[in-house]
C-alpha cells in the first residue's frame, strides 16, 4: 500500500459546537490507482483528504505514506516529505500571481533546493498543453489553463501521490472534463497514485475506485473491474 489511514478521527470545535468530521475511518490506497472520494457537502471528504495529505493532524489514528508515519515526524520533515512525495491540486488553483507559468511549475523544486529535471518538466508542460503559455502570467490564463498549471506543478517533483480537492469545482463542464482527463493521462503515463475529492458523479466516474463518505465514515467502496 502506498497510503494507509488507520482509525482516523478528526473533530472540530468544542462542546456544543463539536463536529466529528471523520469518525474512526480506515483506508488503504494501492499504488497507481486513481481514487475518487465522493459524498454530500459536509460529509467529511476534504477533511479526509487533508488528513491523508499531511495537512490536518487527526485527533486519533495514523497515516502512513510509503510506510512512513506522517504525524510522528517533526513539522520540517513533514513539510519536506510533502514537497517531495506529494502533489496538491486545489479548487482555487493556489498559484502565485507574480510568477509566470514555468516559475509556478518548478516552485516546489526550488523551495527544496533540488535540481530541476528540465527534460521532464518540458514533457509535462507539453502533456498538459501549456507549451504556448510557459511565460504567461497566471492572470492571463483561463480557469482550465490555471488548473493545468497546478497539475503540472503537482507533477513537477515526481511525487508518489497527488491529492486533488475538488479540482473541477471552479470550472465549467468542458474545462472540468479536460482537467480530469489530463489527471487520468498523467496517472497512466507516470504511474501516479491520485486521490481526488469531488461531488460530481460524472467526474468521479473516471476513477478506478470510488469511495463514498457519509457522516465521516466510508459507506461504499467500489472498484472498477479491470478489463
Ligand atoms: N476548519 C473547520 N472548523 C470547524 N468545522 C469544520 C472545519 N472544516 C470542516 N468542518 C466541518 O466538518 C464537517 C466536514 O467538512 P468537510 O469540509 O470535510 O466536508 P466536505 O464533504 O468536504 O464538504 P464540501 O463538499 O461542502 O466541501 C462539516 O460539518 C464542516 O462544517
Amino acid at each position: 500500500m502506498i497510503l494507509e489511514g488507520k482509525n482516523l478521527r478528526k473533530t472540530y470545535g468544542f462542546d456544543d459546537n463539536k463536529v466529528d468530521a471523520i469518525k474512526n475511518l480506515s483506508i488503504d490506497i494501492e499504488e497507481g490507482t486513481f481514487v475518487a472520494i465522493v459524498g454530500r457537502s459536509g460529509s467529511g471528504k476534504s477533511t479526509l483528504l487533508h488528513v491523508l495529505g499531511g495537512l490536518v493532524e487527526p485527533n486519533a489514528g495514523e497515516v502512513f505514506l510509503e510506510g512512513q508515519s506522517l504525524y510522528n515526524m517533526n513539522d520540517d520533515t513533514l513539510t519536506r516529505l510533502r514537497r517531495r512525495r506529494m502533489g496538491f491540486v486545489f479548487q482555487f488553483f493556489n498559484l502565485i500571481s507574480t510568477q509566470n507559468v514555468l516559475e509556478n511549475i518548478v516552485l516546489p523544486i526550488h523551495l527544496d533546493n533540488e535540481q530541476v529535471d528540465n527534460d521532464y518538466i518540458e514533457e509535462v508542460i507539453q502533456l498538459l498543453g501549456l507549451e504556448d503559455k510557459k511565460y504567461a502570467f497566471i492572470h492571463e490564463l483561463s480557469g482550465g489553463q490555471q488548473q493545468r498549471v497546478a497539475i503540472a506543478r503537482a507533477l513537477a517533483s515526481k511525487p508518489a501521490i497527488i491529492f486533488a480537492d475538488e479540482p473541477t469545482g471552479n470550472l465549467d463542464a468542458k474545462s472540468s472534463q479536460e482537467v480530469v482527463d489530463l489527471l487520468k493521462i498523467a496517472q497512466r503515463k507516470y504511474h501516479e497514485t491520485v486521490i481526488m475529492v469531488t461531488h460530481d458523479e460524472l467526474i468521479a466516474s473516471i476513477a478506478d475506485r470510488i469511495i463514498t463518505i457519509e457522516d465521516g465514515q466510508i459507506v461504499q467502496d467500489t472498484r472498477k473491474v479491470v478489463k
